[in-house]
């Protein structure tokens, strides 16, 4: 206890996510956003880059130079290269000297295994204390829902490689559910729609823009073309090529399906009094996923719920474990410390 007033304490929140880390820092806000992506000199094993900066090292780096995504549906499932990225991105954000509390979100479900993970890998970095909490639960709070209350708040964070969804109330989780389906699954169907329909592979970035410029939730009023150069199946040649948005409405319905499944379900079972109040307040949606065009008229005509989408919903979950982590004493049933997570080992 006498560290939490410390003024050489630094509470730092981080959302590790499978396409994005960001990191929060007590007093300062969101210092650092990039993609999770650490570049290597794989003969030393040493960080060279981090995020932009890694990714645009690959187009000029040699050989030995590999990049790595060390996340996976929002785990960790290189433990190796998280520590050294977190160790590389902390020396970015902090002064070393100071003593590092770290909160980290992680999905609902989460193994034990899983979270040991997340906190040897900020051990090893540097913090000198690590918790961890729901991810769905940090974006209630960082999206500023009024979970202290004695009332239901719901919230859906649509990330790149899960959907965290989770009911609140009175600072504690009611319900809570992790998909490993997110942004990126939209990616993946439409990768092999194109394949399957047009016989046409297609690069992520080109995906990615195909999604984020055409692709929606509901049936888009105009059927805009989408062109691309895509390479062909039948003869490997460049080629350009079109998708219109219907079919990208049609190819992502399904994702959206599964993810409106889980929804509907854990609305069923949240008790009648809190279910009342999310039909008055609102499920507020986070993530960057949460941007898709259409998603909040979709979730709420299927769900019928108003549906609202968090300002700057990529940044909920950091500015929630961020917070959570400064005034750890006032939601302390959203944390786990390393003594409950290592004791249940026994
Ligand atoms: N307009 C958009 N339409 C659809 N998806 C979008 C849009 N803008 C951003 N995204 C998606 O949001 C995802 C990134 O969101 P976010 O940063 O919340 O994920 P993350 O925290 O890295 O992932 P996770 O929480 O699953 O670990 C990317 O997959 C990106 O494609």
């Amino acid at each position: 206890m006498a560290g939490y007033f410390s003024p050489l304490t630094k509470n730092i929140g981080i959302d590790l996510g499978t396409c994005s880390t960001r990191v929060f820092v007590e007093g300062r806000g969101i210092v650092l956003a990039e993609p999770s992506v650490l570049a290597m000199d794989e003969r030393t094993g040493e960080p060279l880059a981090f995020g932009q900066a890694a990714e645009k090292l690959l187009a000029t780096a040699e050989e030995h130079v590999k990049l790595h995504r060390p996340l996976h549906n929002g785990v960790i499932a290189d433990y190796n290269v998280t520590y050294k990225m977190l160790g590389y991105l902390l020396s970015k954000c902090v002064r070393s000297v100071q003593r590092l509390r770290i909160m980290v979100g992680v999905p609902a479900g989460a193994s034990n295994v899983e979270k040991r993970a997340v906190m040897e890998a900020m051990y090893q970095a540097g913090a000198k204390e690590a918790f961890v909490m729901e991810t769905g639960a940090a974006a209630a709070v960082g999206a500023q829902l009024s979970v202290a209350e004695p009332a239901g708040n719901m919230v859906m964070d649509l990330g790149g490689g899960t959907t965290n969804i989770a009911i609140l109330s009175l600072r504690g989780i009611v319900l809570s559910q992790s998909l490993h389906i997110g942004s990126l699954s939209f990616n993946q169907a439409i990768r092999e729609y194109l394949q399957e329909r047009y016989a046409i592979g297609a690069d992520e970035m080109t995906i990615e823009e195909m999604k984020i410029s055409c692709g929606a939730a509901v049936l888009p009023l105009e059927d805009k073309n989408f062109y691309f150069m895509g390479r062909s199946l039948a003869n490997g040649l460049q080629q350009e090529a079109s998708i219109r948005a219907s079919e990208l409405y049609a190819v992502m319905g399904r994702t959206l399906q599964k993810i409106l499944l889980a929804a509907r379900r854990i609305l069923q079972e949240t008790p009648p009094e809190l279910a009342a109040d999310i039909m008055d307040r609102g499920i507020y949606l986070t993530g960057g996923g949460a941007r898709l065009t259409g998603a909040a008229t979709l979730i709420s005509q299927e769900l019928g719920v108003p549906v609202r989408v968090a300002d700057n919903p990529e940044s909920a979950v950091v500015c929630g474990v961020g917070k959570v982590i400064a005034e750890r004493n006032r939601w302390e049933a959203l944390t786990e410390g390393a003594d409950r997570i290592y004791k249940r080992r026994f």
